[in-house]
């Protein structure tokens, strides 16, 4: 890991930031829900306000479909070409990402899942990294089926539950604030973030600098 020389010559490990793309920088569910009612505008649906598990379709499950294929196909929309690509930006996560990346003592990485059925959803990641971030950070995307087994000091995700294969990942969980969590409990030392607009993620990150 790298370290950098401080002042006094006490030398100062670099903090070493995973963050996760969907849900955290990419808006899913709201393009979820958007592509949703194009395909099934007759249908009921669940507000991005109302979303309250990870899983989309645990929830759209208890719906009443007047045709209950719905059910079954909705996974459809987002294992579709194209749907990964045209995920919306979180309001303010990229310019947040950026400026992180160029605080002295910090490096940034994206850590991302893709899909089981990769087909699309792992290229258009890179697609999407290159567009929101630039193609310098390319270099900087980790697509990973097990956030558990990367290494790194803090990861922002927010998925409330990361399991995999290490019970004890070298990362401290920032659950960043989605739908799918809104109402959830932090449990243990777990922190949260609940935007990238109000400036607590600088404040968060000077914070963690401290404590290396
Ligand atoms: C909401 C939801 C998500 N997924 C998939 C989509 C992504 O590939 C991952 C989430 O990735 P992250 O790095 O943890 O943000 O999960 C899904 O399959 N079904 C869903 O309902
Ligand atoms: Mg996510």
């Amino acid at each position: 890991m790298a370290a950098r020389r401080g002042i006094g010559s006490m030398a100062q490990r670099t903090l070493m930031v995973l963050i996760d793309l969907d849900e955290t920088l990419a808006a899913f569910e709201k393009h979820f829900m958007i592509k949703f009612r194009e395909k099934y505008p007759n249908e009921p649906y669940i507000p991005v306000e109302k979303r309250n598990t990870f899983y989309i379709a645990e929830q759209y499950d208890k719906l009443n479909f007047t045709d209950d294929s719905v059910r079954l196909e909705l996974k459809k929309i987002y294992r579709s070409e194209h749907f990964f690509r045209d995920l919306p930006e979180i309001e303010g996560g990229c310019d947040a990402v950026k400026e992180m990346a160029e605080m002295e003592g910090v490096e940034v990485f994206i850590c991302s899942s893709p899909l089981f059925q990769y087909k699309y959803s792992a290229p258009e990641k890179y697609e999407w990294v290159e567009k929101h971030l630039g193609p310098d950070w390319i270099n900087r995307l980790i697509l990973t089926r097990d956030k558990t087994m990367i290494n790194g000091d803090i990861l922002i995700d927010d998925k409330i539950h990361i399991t995999g294969a290490l019970h004890n990942p070298s990362w401290k969980h920032v659950v960043f604030t989605a739908p799918n969590n809104q109402n959830m409990k932090v449990k243990g030392d777990k922190l949260r973030l609940n935007n990238w607009t109000d400036g607590t993620w600088r404040t968060m990150i000077e914070d963690f600098k401290k404590r290396l």
